[in-house]
């Protein structure tokens, strides 16, 4: 999936606890050349068939050491490779199936650890469980809502079943690449980074472990073991967790989280939910970006919303998706051109608000165009709405004011902009 595969700009939310030594923002940086050797980055999503190159002869992967477990049947942490097999648990929930297998570095897991109120519950949304997952006619399994939902609700919410490094943090990465060569050294950094992950997976509980080992797997022909293509299928790049002060480029110190339920929802590039990821609770909430009818199914998108269709079918194809949301099937340059241009005409509009009956046409274009595109979910879509309040308010027009102040309420809920009105 895209976004690592939730990795696109859309997804790059701030991080929600500050960089240790760092008073600015998590801007990019490259890291260290002995950090970047010591780890191999598996790609996301669908890679190349490696064809009957096998591994290495003469090669027997490491044996990695399980901890004995706690009478509260969590298993004890323990340290292999620089990494920490830890498991979060809360004592409200003894049977550990809210349990979240953690694989970090230390000074990673005091970071999350020491965030302040952790480890709170998990935010419940309010009523009965409003979702189920069933199959879809092309897409695999999908996440259904079984009521009516409004944007801005909250879905779900749930904690990851697995956080593990993005890259493949195995010992002498670097020198297994020399020794066997680039091609069969990538499979023998894949093995060794599945045992890793199996040891990770082994300290599940019995429920756990079987939802994880369920969920989709398209990197069946790459090298990758069965955990670690369940991982590359399935993973949010989690921005908000990376080692050290800064996050480094190309996601190179971020980890990836598992879910549950998060990691059946299909995409589309008009997609109806939207998550944050809360420390505290360590949780992925799921909300509806627009109101959803009983029975649809749930779609987050997976790619970027402000580029072509041909650019979006680029960046979904080496993840298995081939897009036929109405925007792709129905793709125009016209559509392509609002698709690229809607955020600068969003970030112009407050312009038009001085010369408010000449320029109402473009700012009601600029929403239907939004609209035509599914683009009700963006925070865009919210800034539309408010300079269009702005606009009816300076015309005296109250009747259209309030039906369009009531629409910027409802996006509002997640947008959160600062309404002047
Ligand atoms: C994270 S999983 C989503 C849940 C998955 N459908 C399942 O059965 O568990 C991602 C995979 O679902 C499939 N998928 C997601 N969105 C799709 C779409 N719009 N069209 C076709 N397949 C899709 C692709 O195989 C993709 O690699």
């Amino acid at each position: 999936m895209k976004r690592g595969f939730l990795n696109s700009a859309k997804a790059q939310k701030q991080q929600l606890y500050p960089a240790a030594s760092s008073s600015h923002d998590t801007a990019e940086a490259s890291p260290p050349s002995q950090e970047l050797e010591s780890m191999y980055k598996a790609r996301y999503g669908k890679v190349e068939n490696r064809g009957k190159l096998g591994l290495p002869e003469g090669y027997t992967p490491s044996n990695i050491p399980m901890s004995d477990m706690q009478p509260n049947g969590v298993y004890k942490d323990h340290i292999v490779n620089g990494l920490i097999f830890t498991t979060l648990h809360h004592a409200s929930d003894p049977a550990g199936n809210h349990n979240t297998e953690l694989l970090v570095e230390g000074s990673t897991k005091q970071k999350i650890f020491s965030t302040p109120g952790f480890l709170k519950p998990v935010p419940k949304p309010s009523g009965q469980p409003c979702y189920v997952i069933r199959s879809t006619p092309d897409m695999g399994l999908g996440c259904f809502v079984t009521r009516a939902i409004e944007a801005g609700e909250t879905i779900f919410a749930e904690r990851p079943l697995l956080v593990a490094p993005r890259s493949c943090r195995v010992q002498r990465g670097p020198q297994l690449l020399a020794q066997y060569g680039i091609h069969q050294g990538n499979l023998v950094v894949l093995a060794e980074w599945e045992k890793m992950l199996e040891v990770a997976v082994a300290r599940m509980t019995e429920e756990n472990r079987k939802a994880l080992m369920s969920l989709a797997n398209n990197h069946t022909e790459d090298g990758s073991g069965p955990i670690l293509g369940i991982v590359r299928t399935n993973a949010y790049t989690s921005v908000d967790i990376f080692d050290g002060p800064v996050k480094l480029a190309n996601n190179a110190n971020l980890y990836s989280a598992i879910l549950k339920i998060g990691s059946r929802l299909n995409h589309s590039c008009r997609g109806n939910v939207t998550y944050d990821f809360d420390l505290a609770s360590f949780s992925y909430i799921f909300k509806a970006e627009k109101d959803i009818a009983a029975g649809e199914q749930l779609f987050y998108s997976y790619c970027d919303l402000n580029v072509p269709a041909s650019v979006r079918k680029s960046q979904l194809a080496p993840y298995g998706v081939v897009c036929k949301c109405l925007s792709c099937i129905n793709a125009t340059p016209a559509s392509d051109k609002i698709r690229t241009e809607f955020e600068q005409r969003v970030k112009d509009s407050p312009k038009w608000v001085t010369n408010a009956r000449a320029n109402i046409r473009l700012a009601l274009k600029l929403r239907q165009d939004m609209i035509d595109e599914g683009l009700e979910g963006t925070t865009e879509y919210a800034c539309c709405l408010q300079v269009l309040c702005g606009m009816y308010m300076l015309m005296g027009e109250t009747v259209k004011f309030q039906r369009i102040k009531d629409e910027f309420n409802k996006y509002n809920r997640l947008a959160k902009l600062q309404a002047a009105f």
